[in-house]
């Protein structure tokens, strides 16, 4: 059932215009320095899918990812200057890293790896701050490298289900319309179900995402209506339309963990009655600012679903950027995109290179 797009309907804030020019491909594979190969997704047997990007566009990239997180480059690079101009690396100098580290939300346990391995390479040199910049920022893209993965996606499925979860507030619609868009332009037939259906803007702001990008969108009939049903059928009518991908809005209330967790479970049971693969991908929406409450949600919604991979939203205007670097360490969960706008063309990517870099200012 895919009820009329509805284009009357004033959405509580507008959301924003979409730069389709901006949005066409995500970033491929460019052997050249200084941006790795990365795309927020790949279809199943092929390389990323994303045609090349010209070097300028991904400079430009770079630029905005850097100027994103400037807030959070502030809060950890005013900790570290003058630390170390012509010092030796003691305990002390050792102790005070580690220090600057937590306060940049690293979490105790990254902080604690990064400073053993100062320890073991550098325990006694005398650093400079540029170098210990240049050996952090190695030290962190080393944290971020395993979990820049791409999500895989596999069109055989028909479709293939994406179920997105978080806290309300966080970027879940958001994130959903830019990934509908970035699909849509790659010739993938996208459906959103809008699962949140308690909340009528959030269905219709899905609605109006649904007219934008082109995407079929499964609402529900009234306000309150159960959610796993409205997938359910979202379910079925996608693989009679062999929709390639469906994306699952969900509720996001934490202040009832219980039904929250119930909810989420019925959703995933009830679609496994149409096929007992699904969901495919389950996507965690983690907002930036938030900084140490990200590791608690995270924690929260893995033991509630069986989470495949993070986005993490809102890096532009959080200085608690360094909250990706404690979540790689802490779950080890593939992260596939990170958000520096609130534009379509600011999902991007995540690559570990290009963030440790931006994360300590250096280019
Ligand atoms: N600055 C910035 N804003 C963002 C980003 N991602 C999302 N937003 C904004 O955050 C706000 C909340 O996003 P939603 O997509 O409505 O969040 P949600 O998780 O779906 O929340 P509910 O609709 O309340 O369930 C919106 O104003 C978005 O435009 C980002 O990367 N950067």
């Amino acid at each position: 059932m895919t009820p009329p797009v509805q284009p009357d309907i004033t959405p509580p804030a507008p959301p924003p215009v979409i730069p389709t020019q901006a949005l066409a491909t995500p970033a491929s594979p460019v052997p050249a320095s200084p941006t790795p190969p990365s795309a927020i997704w790949t279809t199943a047997g092929s390389t990323p899918a994303a045609a090349p990007v010209a070097e300028e566009a991904r400079t430009g990239w770079f630029g905005r990812l850097k100027q994103g997180l400037s807030r959070s480059t502030g809060r950890l690079t005013d900790g570290l200057t003058g630390l170390f101009t012509k010092r030796k690396l003691d305990d002390e100098a050792l102790e005070e890293l580690e220090e600057a580290l937590i306060t940049a939300d690293l979490g105790v346990s990254a902080a604690g790896r990064i400073v053993e391995n100062f320890r073991k390479s550098r325990f006694g040199k005398e650093v400079t701050d540029q170098e210990v910049k240049e050996a952090l920022a190695a030290e962190i893209g080393a944290i971020l490298a395993p979990v820049a993965r791409p999500l895989e996606i596999d069109t055989s499925r028909k479709p293939h289900v994406v179920l997105v979860v978080g806290v309300n507030g966080t970027g879940k619609t958001t994130t959903i319309a830019k990934l509908g868009q970035q699909w849509s332009e790659a010739g993938q037939k996208v459906t959103f179900v809008a699962g949140d259906t308690f909340r009528a803007a959030a269905v219709e702001q899905l609605q109006i995402w649904g007219s934008r990008t082109g995407c079929d969108v499964v609402a529900p009939a009234k306000q309150g209506a159960d959610a796993a049903g409205l997938a359910f059928d979202a379910l079925k009518q996608a693989q009679e339309r062999q929709t390639d991908i469906l994306l699952v809005d969900t509720a996001g209330r934490l202040h009832n963990k219980s039904a929250l967790m119930e909810e989420l479970r019925k959703v995933v049971r009830v679609m496994q009655r149409v096929d007992p693969t699904a969901p495919h991908s389950v996507l965690l929406v983690l907002d930036a600012t938030t900084g140490q409450n990200a590791t608690q949600q995270c924690k929260v919604f893995a033991e509630m679903v069986n989470v495949t991979g993070l986005v993490v939203t809102k890096l532009d205007g959080s200085a608690k950027g360094g909250i990706v670097v404690a979540l790689a360490q802490e779950f080890g969960l593939p992260v596939h995109a990170v958000g520096v706008g609130e534009k379509a063309a600011d999902l991007r990517p995540f690559s570990a290179r290009d963030f440790s870099r931006s994360l300590l200012g250096l280019d």
